[in-house]
């Protein structure tokens, strides 16, 4: 069995879609999970069958005609993009001359869903709960996690798995063949080219993120050749980069669910016209928002650093943070609100309502209570979440104070691994 983190995307958002800028994503401790069990097949076909049972009807069951192995068929007619752009991308690139009976069994933990008509089930050993809905996976509201990109990661994952004798996820060429070939399957499946970051924070876990030349997976769509898909996934340097990064200890992500909603496309579409009508000002605020977003990653790597070369120090400052003196952390502050600032113009300049006046007031009280370094929306923003970096002891405080507000904080954390394997105990009773 087989995991791919959700993801908190910290800053980067807009300007990730141009290779000039980088992004800090965070992964995160809710994940999707991905379990495949294989036998020998008969006949001319290649069957696949991938079961969701915390959704209603999550079941799809692909025939794959070994002659044609990119076209999988479903035999219901039910439909899932992403799983069967998933097949069709593995099987296009493994080419396979073997008949096999795969099934793919998916879980995902349960702060990437609505908790709405559903029940609660704990596993066996009791060490894990799920929450299983009563509607089909594409009626149920998403928190924004990231629910298509851990599932395409897991999922190439588990099918890779049953294609290989010695597979290892800890292998760094696995990875990047595992996150290539996501990426391809995603795009596919939205048909659109995103800036890839929820793949590659899947597959990699905490980073910060420079995309690929969109070009590079257009191409090889468009193609849609066994000779050509290899080459672009084994042989092709992306150019991406996918450098790790995560919060120094004592520092937690408190990530709080925002009652609304935005649909990023949108959002996107206008930051994009405000560029192209604006471009002089809009490269000013882009240059200003990087700086801000650069100079976060950096103050997170010196406080890391010193966490390290001076325990001592670091410690006695995340005491003060926790009684309200920030001044040892005034770097990540500052560039907090740096970001936020340009931000704000983007919202005012480009209509685009990226941090909403309602944000901003819940944002600015957030950052005022003792041990919170600072908040921001994240991703592309608008009514969907936000995101907190908080003193681990100043939690508790913090969703006390924060108990009446409408946001409802997540119950999830930091963890830094991206795609790794798993021990599937905690899911009996659950396969
Ligand atoms: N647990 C799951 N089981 C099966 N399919 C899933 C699961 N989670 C996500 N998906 C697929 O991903 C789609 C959601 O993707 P998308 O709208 O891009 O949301 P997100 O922003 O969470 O990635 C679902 O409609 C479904 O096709
Ligand atoms: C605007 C963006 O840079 C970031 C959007 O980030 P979100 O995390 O808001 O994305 P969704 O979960 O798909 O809504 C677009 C991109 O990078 O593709």
């Amino acid at each position: 069995m087989f995991s791919a983190p959700g993801k908190a995307f910290v800053a980067g958002g807009y300007l990730v879609l141009d290779p000039k800028y980088k992004a800090f994503v965070i992964a995160l401790s809710s994940r999707m999970y991905a379990h495949a069990h294989v036998e020998n097949g008969t006949g001319e076909h290649i069957e696949v069958r991938v079961k969701s049972p915390q959704f209603a009807e999550g079941e799809w069951c692909y025939k794959i005609d070994l002659s044609r192995p990119d076209r999988a068929e479903e035999i219901h007619g039910r439909g899932n993009p992403f799983v069967k752009s998933t097949i069709d991308v593995v099987l296009l690139y493994l080419a396979p001359k073997q008949t096999k009976r795969i099934t793919v069994t998916i879980f995902s933990d349960p702060e990437y869903h609505s908790q709405k008509d559903s029940t609660p089930k704990t596993s066996k050993n009791g060490l894990k709960t799920l929450y299983f809905h009563s509607q089909p996976i594409h009626k149920v509201a998403k928190t924004g996690l990231g629910s298509s990109a851990g599932l395409v990661a897991c999922l190439t994952t588990a099918l890779l798995s049953c294609f290989s004798e010695n597979f290892d996820v800890k292998s760094e060429t696995t990875l990047n063949r595992i996150h290539n070939l996501a990426q391809v399957a995603h795009c596919h499946a939205q048909g659109k080219i995103g800036s890839g970051f929820d793949v590659a924070a899947a597959t990699f876990g905490s980073i910060v993120y420079r995309r690929f030349d969109p070009q590079l997976v257009n191409r090889v769509i468009e193609s849609w050749k066994n000779e050509d898909l290899v080459q672009l996934v084994d042989n092709t340097d992306w150019k991406i980069e996918h450098t790790k990064c995560c919060l120094p200890p004592g520092i937690k992500l408190l990530m709080g669910d925002i009652v609304g909603g935005s649909e990023t496309p949108k959002l996107v579409s206008k930051v994009l016209e405000w560029r192209k009508k604006e471009p002089e000002r809009s490269l000013e605020t882009w240059t200003h928002l990087n700086s801000s977003n650069m100079r976060l990653v950096e103050s997170l790597e010196k406080l890391q650093d010193l966490s390290k070369s001076q325990p001592e120090t670091y410690k006695l400052s995340l005491r003060s943070l926790v009684e309200g003196n920030k001044s040892g952390f005034s770097d990540v502050v500052s560039s907090i609100q740096g970001i936020r600032r340009y931000l704000k113009i983007m919202t005012l300049e480009s209509g685009a309502e990226i941090e909403p006046d309602q944000q901003t007031e819940l944002l600015d009280y957030c950052m005022s209570l003792n041990g919170v370094l600072g908040g921001v929306v994240p991703g592309a923003g608008g009514y969907d979440a936000v995101c907190l970096l908080v003193a681990e002891e100043a939690i508790r405080d913090v969703v006390e104070r924060t108990k009446d507000l409408s946001v409802t904080w997540l119950n999830l954390h930091e963890q830094e691994t991206g795609i790794r394997e798993e021990d599937v105990s905690s899911f009996i009773g659950f396969l």
